[in-house]
């Protein structure tokens, strides 16, 4: 599903952060990384979310070479992976309700009316009832705003997850949930994750493997 060849990628020409580190995640599977605290692991996570091209190596996704990256990706290929971050403030649009969140996705596939129902299935099984759905993001909890983000990540079908983090600031009750409901996805749709974090023990539980980073070109 996802295939980083020898990615080397930094920020404002300076000394690259990710260098030569491959990657590959398998239709279906679930990859954890695991690395210490400033390593590179978000950029590479950006990198195969399509977020952030880097300066040398190859994306592969689906088995197609990646070409343009942010806003240049192909729609196709952008809307094939789901991305979630750790801090659910910065990945959400302030003046949105958290229906208008969930949603969002919609309108940059094109599909507004066939997602539409699928906007308010995903966020029952988010756990988000009808009052936290008329509610702006200033308005509810981490947790509740992480719920929503990741419903926003599922609702195209993407076939492959990025989760950066995702859990980090959440409680057990809240982490748990969130685990369960992007499994519940991968289990009825078949897609891949890549999984980022600290929490080795909760990356081992999850993951069908737990790399560390940099991991050796596989
Ligand atoms: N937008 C940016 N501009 C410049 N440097 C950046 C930017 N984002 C990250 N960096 C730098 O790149 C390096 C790797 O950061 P990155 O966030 O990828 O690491 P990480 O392994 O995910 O860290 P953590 O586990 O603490 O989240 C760090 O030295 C960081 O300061």
């Amino acid at each position: 599903m996802l295939e980083l060849s020898r990615v080397t990628a930094g920020y404002h020409r300076g000394t690259p952060v990710v260098r030569d580190v491959s990657l590959t995640v398998a239709d279906g599977e679930a990859v954890g990384l695991v690395g210490p605290s400033g390593c590179g692991k978000s950029t590479l996570a950006r990198v195969a979310a399509l977020l952030h091209r880097p300066d040398a190596g190859t994306v592969r996704l689906g088995g197609q070479t990646v070409r343009g990256f942010r806003f240049r990706a192909p729609r196709a290929l952008r809307t094939s992976v789901g991305v979630v971050f750790q801090q659910p403030r910065l990945a959400a649009d302030p003046r949105l309700t958290l229906r208008e969140l969930i949603a969002e996705p919609a309108a940059a596939t094109g599909r507004t009316r066939e997602l539409a129902g699928r906007a308010a299935e995903l966020a029952e099984a988010a756990g988000l009832a009808e009052s936290l759905l008329r509610r702006r993001p200033h308005e509810v909890s981490d947790g509740q705003l992480q719920r929503a983000c990741v419903a926003r990540a599922l609702l195209p079908r993407p076939r492959l997850l990025v989760c950066d983090e995702m859990t980090a600031m959440l409680d057990a009750s809240t982490t748990a949930a969130l685990v369960a409901l992007v499994e519940r996805y991968r289990a009825e749709h078949g897609a891949a994750l890549l999984a980022v974090g600290h929490d080795r023990v909760l990356l081992d539980r999850w993951c069908d493997r737990v790399t560390e980073f940099p991991s050796p070109a596989d």
